[in-house]
C-alpha cells in the first residue's frame, strides 16, 4: 500500500492502539525549556513519579533567560529564580541541560537540530508550539501541552489522536528576494490562519526540494501558524548531507544503517491525502504581516486591506479591529509606514544564513534615525559563526544591538519589549495583540526585509533601498 511520510512514521511509533481511537505513541526525543519545563518536573515530583527515560529529554535556557551580554541567567528574580530551577533539576534528575556557559545553548528550535537531536523520522516533542520546526528534517514533530508533559517525562509516551493528512505543493520558482518566510507567509495569507487545524502538514514540490535545511526549518516553524501542530518536509539528499557529523548524530554503521531508512520515509507515488493544496510562488512576492494574525499579509509593495471590501460581516469587523490595533487605513501603501524597531531573531529566522542576509543588506549603511534594531542569534554556535565571519560588526557598524542567543523579543517573556505605540518588523511568527508587548504593533516579515526596513525607516524589501550603499 502506498504511504505518505507522515503514516509511515506515525505507525513506526504506535506502541498501542487505544479504545476510543487515539493511540500510544513512543517519544524518542523530548525537548525541554525553562519556561514550560520547571513547573512540570514540581508536577511530577509532587505525584512522587519518576522520569522514565531522562537520557531523552534535553533541556536548554530560551524564553525567560536574559540576552544582555554578559549575562547569567534572567533579568529580574524572578527568571533568574526560573532559571537556576531548571538547573537544579537538570542536575538532580539526569537531564541533559544546555546552559550559557556550555557553548550550545540556544533557542530550542535552533539547538535541536544544529546539535543533530532532530533526525528525520524520529517522533519528537516540546512543551512549545513551534516544534513543528522539526519537521523539516522528516520526523514527526508536534508542540505538545503542560499536562502531555508530565505524561512523556512519567512515560516516554504519548497519547495522541491521528490527525488527519494534507499535501501543499510548492510549483514554479521563487522570483528576487523570495525566501521561505515569504511562501510560509504567502501560504497562510491564501489558505488562513486556521486551514491546517487537525491536519499534518506536508510540504513539497519542486521550490521545497530546491530550498536549505534552515530555509525549509523556517518553513515549518509557521506551520501552527497555519493551524498546523504538524508541517514536514521529507527527507532528501540535503537533509542527509545536513545531519552527517553533527554531534547527536548517528556514525558508522549506524549511520548507514539510519540513511537507507531515512531513505525509505518520502511519501510513496500513489499515497493519498485527505487534502491536497497547489501553490505557484513564480508570482509571489516579498510579504509582510499588516495586522494581527499572520494570515493578514500582503506583499511589501502592496497596500492595506479594506475591511468594507469583505462580503462576510465577522471578517470585516476582524479585519477593522485589526487596522484599529495597528493605527493604519485601508489603502495605506506598506511601503510608507514608518516603524521605530527592528528585530532579527527566533527560532523562524535567527540562524547563520538568516543573519548572513541580514547583513548582506546592512553592509556599508545604517540604521534610520529613531530606529532601534536588534539582532539575537538562535544559539550560542550560530552567535559564534557570525563573529568568525564578521557579521556582528556588520550589524553594530549599522547601528543594531548585538545580543546573547534566546527567545527575546520574539514573545518578550525575559523582559525584552517593544514599548507601548512603538511598532517593530520582526522576523518572528507571531504578530498577536501584545505579543512583543503590551500595545507593541509588529509586522512579520523576512531578515532581509527587516534589514532594509531599518535603514529605511520604513516597510521596505532590499530593492527599495536605492543603489549601492
Ligand atoms: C512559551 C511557549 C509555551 C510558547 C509556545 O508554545 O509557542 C512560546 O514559545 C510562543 O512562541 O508563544
Ligand atoms: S523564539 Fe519565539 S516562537 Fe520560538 S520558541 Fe521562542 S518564543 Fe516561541
Amino acid at each position: 500500500m502506498a504511504n505518505t511520510l507522515f503514516d509511515k512514521i506515525w505507525d513506526a511509533h504506535e506502541v498501542a492502539l487505544l479504545p476510543g481511537g487515539t493511540s500510544l505513541l513512543h517519544v524518542d526525543r523530548h525537548l525541554m525549556h525553562e519556561l514550560t519545563g520547571v513547573e512540570a518536573i514540581r508536577t511530577l515530583e509532587r505525584r512522587r513519579a519518576a522520569i522514565r527515560n531522562p537520557g531523552l529529554t534535553f533541556a536548554t535556557l530560551d524564553h525567560v533567560t536574559s540576552t544582555r551580554p554578559g549575562r547569567r541567567a534572567g533579568d529580574e528574580p524572578w527568571s533568574t529564580a526560573m532559571v537556576d530551577a531548571l538547573r537544579r533539576q537538570a542536575a538532580d534528575k539526569g537531564i541533559r541541560l544546555f546552559d550559557i556557559d556550555d557553548g550550545r545553548q540556544g533557542i530550542v528550535h535552533v539547538i535541536g537540530p544544529e546539535l543533530g537531536l532532530t533526525l528525520p523520522g524520529l517522533s519528537i516533542v516540546c512543551a512549545d508550539s513551534h516544534t513543528c520546526t522539526h519537521g523539516a528534517f522528516g520526523a514527526l514533530a508536534w508542540g505538545i501541552g503542560s499536562s502531555e508533559l508530565v505524561h512523556v517525562l512519567a512515560t516516554q509516551t504519548i497519547r495522541q489522536t491521528r490527525p488527519r493528512t494534507m499535501r501543499v505543493n510548492f510549483a514554479g520558482a521563487a522570483g528576487l528576494g523570495l525566501t521561505a518566510k515569504d511562501m510560509i507567509l504567502h501560504l497562510i495569507g491564501l489558505l488562513g490562519a486556521s486551514a491546517g487545524t487537525g491536519y499534518a502538514v506536508e510540504y513539497a514540490g519542486p521550490a521545497i526540494a530546491a530550498l536549505d535545511m534552515e530555509a525549509r526549518m523556517t518553513l515549518c516553524n509557521l506551520s501552527i501558524e497555519l493551524g498546523a501542530k504538524i508541517g514536514m518536509i521529507a527527507p532528501d539528499e540535503t537533509t542527509l548531507r545536513y545531519v552527517q557529523g553533527r554531534e547527536f548524530a548517528p556514525t558508522g554503521a549506524a549511520l548507514e544503517q539510519a540513511m537507507a531508512y531515512w531513505r525509505s520515509l518520502p511519501s510513496d507515488a500513489g499515497a493519498v491525502f485527505d487534502m491536497e493544496v497547489e501553490v505557484d510562488i513564480s508570482q509571489v512576492k516579498p510579504q509582510v504581516t499588516w495586522g494581527t494574525s499572520p494570515e493578514q499579509v500582503v506583499a511589501v509593495d502592496g497596500v492595506v486591506p479594506d475591511p468594507g471590501a469583505q462580503a462576510d460581516p465577522q471578517q470585516r469587523s476582524n479585519l477593522a479591529s485589526a487596522l484599529a490595533y495597528m493605527q493604519l487605513r485601508p489603502g495605506q501603501r506598506m511601503d510608507q509606514i514608518r516603524i521605530d524597531r527592528v528585530f532579527i531573531g527566533s527560532c523562524t529566522n535567527s540562524r547563520i544564513s538568516d543573519l548572513q542576509a541580514a547583513a548582506a543588506v546592512l553592509k556599508g549603511r545604517h540604521v534610520a534615525a529613531g530606529v532601534t534594531a536588534w539582532v539575537v542569534p538562535g544559539s550560542s554556535q550560530v552567535k559564534r559563526q557570525a563573529e568568525r565571519e564578521g557579521l556582528h560588526q556588520v550589524f553594530l557598524d549599522a547601528g543594531f544591538e548585538w545580543r546573547e542567543p534566546g527567545c527575546s523579543m520574539c514573545v518578550g517573556a525575559n523582559g525584552d519589549m517593544v514599548a507601548p505605540g512603538q511598532r517593530c518588523v520582526s522576523t518572528s511568527n507571531r504578530n498577536f495583540v501584545g505579543r512583543q508587548g503590551p500595545g507593541a504593533m509588529t509586522h512579520l516579515a523576512s531578515p532581509a526585509v527587516a534589514a532594509a526596513s531599518a535603514v529605511m525607516g520604513r516597510i521596505a524589501c532590499p530593492e527599495m533601498m536605492g543603489g549601492p550603499a
